[in-house]
């Protein structure tokens, strides 16, 4: 699911919020991680387990990784991870996002983001 954004993450011009805000919009699955939590590798394994493709931005590789944390608290209110995004949108840390999965939530949001791609491709 690699693309332009994961490389230029923290390197370009444009602030970290926009483009926290590009990354979210292009991928329809975005957790934003550190390598060594394993609250961020239980979120993963949700993913992992739908057979859904996520994309993770490992702030603790990331040079500017802290200022992508105050923009995190800016767009949700904690800097804490994982923050995750679903078609675009903020769905919580890994407490909501397993609770969300435990509730049948999960799955429908990613298929809206995946109907929506699809229209958009069309
Ligand atoms: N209930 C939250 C807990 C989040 C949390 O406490 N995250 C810790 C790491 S597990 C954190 O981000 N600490 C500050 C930091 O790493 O900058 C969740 O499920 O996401
Ligand atoms: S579980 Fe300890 S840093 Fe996330």
């Amino acid at each position: 699911m690699g693309n332009h954004t994961s490389s230029s993450l923290g390197k370009s011009e444009t602030t970290p919020v926009n483009q926290i805000q590009e990354t979210i919009s292009d991928n329809c699955v975005v957790i934003f991680s550190k390598t060594s939590c394993s609250y961020c590798t239980m979120a993963k394994n949700i993913f992992r387990d739908m057979n859904v493709n996520y994309k993770a931005v490992e702030l603790d590789m990331l040079e500017y990784g802290s200022q992508f944390q105050d923009a995190l608290y800016k767009m949700t209110g904690e800097r804490t991870v994982p923050r995750i995004f679903v078609n675009g949108t903020f769905i919580g840390g890994a407490t909501d996002t397993h609770r969300l999965h435990k509730e049948g939530k999960l799955l429908p949001l990613v298929h809206q983001c995946y109907l929506k791609k699809k229209r958009e491709f069309q």
